[in-house]
């Protein structure tokens, strides 16, 4: 079952298309890795999904409901933890959730079992009753987590939720997430780094310039890229200096400075080798390769001119 569907969501800013006729499906309890540049339009979709902003055009679905017709709902059964911003600097962390908790309308008691709960949950029990402006930035990002599982939500939105942490606090995060897709809930959250998504995500959804480039599991985009290609690694002796290729291809970029990976539509070693040759290259391998996933997003989102 489809936890999340859109369909043709489209959210314009200023004649400029933030997101642009997005088509996704995340499955309940899987883990989502929203991944794309900065100004892709990954925190435009968010807000859309949470009935936080109004798109121009399409409809978004959470667990069945329609986010336009029932915000209020969407909101009920979802948690949000943002970029940046959310916290009271001058309330406790315990305090900051239990501010928060009066908005669900969550009992007094209730809350302050949740809120003790939900701050051994993120690592922050020892800090409970330090005011958070003088907390880390790996520690506000635990709070905000905490503080986006307070009304026990089916799915969660994370926002860059590893944005500005150390190498050990992105572990952690990561370590979290799992946590919750064990617990059973759904976790969409949005990255711009290739090998966090890759590591903790069941599903991937690619997206630059506000359009949804590939998605499905990291077996499925890769397989979905490779329709129709052969992709080709050819190592020279000498360092590589290339402006363009004869040979047909379909796109190539340089991978280290004697190696180049060569996309075509049908296994063209021997042309390639014979062009390099006739350059005055020596070639010491060429091989067919899988892609990797890296070279898929750096292919689909940049093409050539980053190579
Ligand atoms: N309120 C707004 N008014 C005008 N333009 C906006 C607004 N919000 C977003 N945009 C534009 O929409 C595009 C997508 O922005 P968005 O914040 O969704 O991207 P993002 O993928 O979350 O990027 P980042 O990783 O930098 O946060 C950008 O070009 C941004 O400038």
């Amino acid at each position: 079952m489809n936890i999340i569907e859109t369909e043709n969501l489209t959210k314009v800013y200023d004649g400029i298309a933030a997101v642009d006729r997005l088509n996704l499906t995340v499955k309940k309890g899987a883990v989502y890795g929203f991944l794309g540049p900065n100004g892709a339009g990954k925190t435009t979709t968010i807000l859309l999904l949470l009935g936080l902003i109004q798109p121009t055009e399409g409809r978004a679905y959470v667990a069945g409901i329609d986010v336009q017709e029932k915000p209020v709902e969407v909101k009920r059964i979802s948690g949000f933890m943002p970029a940046e911003g959310g916290l009271y600097p001058n309330l406790t962390a315990f305090d900051n959730l239990m501010y928060i908790s009066k908005f669900y309308r969550i009992p007094k008691e209730d809350a302050k079992k949740r809120a003790r709960e939900l701050l051994e949950l993120v690592g922050l029990e020892d800090a409970a009753d330090r005011k958070v402006g003088g907390f880390s930035t790996g520690m506000k990002q635990r709070l905000l987590l905490a503080q986006a599982l307070l009304n026990d939500p089916e799915v969660l939105f994370l926002d860059e939720p590893t944005n500005g942490l150390d190498p050990r606090g992105a572990v952690e995060m990561r370590e979290l997430i799992r946590r919750l897709k064990k617990d059973g809930k759904t976790v969409f959250f949005s990255s711009h780094i290739l090998s966090e998504v890759e590591e903790v995500s069941d599903e991937i959804g690619i997206i630059s310039g506000g359009k949804l480039l590939i998605s499905g599991s990291q077996e499925e985009i890769k397989r979905k890229f490779i329709e129709g290609r052969v992709f080709i690694t050819v190592e020279t002796k000498q360092p590589l200096v290339l402006n363009d290729l004869n040979t047909e291809v379909i796109e190539w970029r340089k991978a280290g400075s004697n190696r180049l990976t060569v996309y075509a539509s049908r296994d063209i070693r021997e042309e390639l080798v014979e062009e390099l040759t006739g350059m005055g290259y020596t070639v010491i391998d060429v091989h067919l390769h899988e892609p990797t996933l890296e070279e898929v997003f750096l292919e689909l989102v940049y093409g050539r001119e980053e190579g």
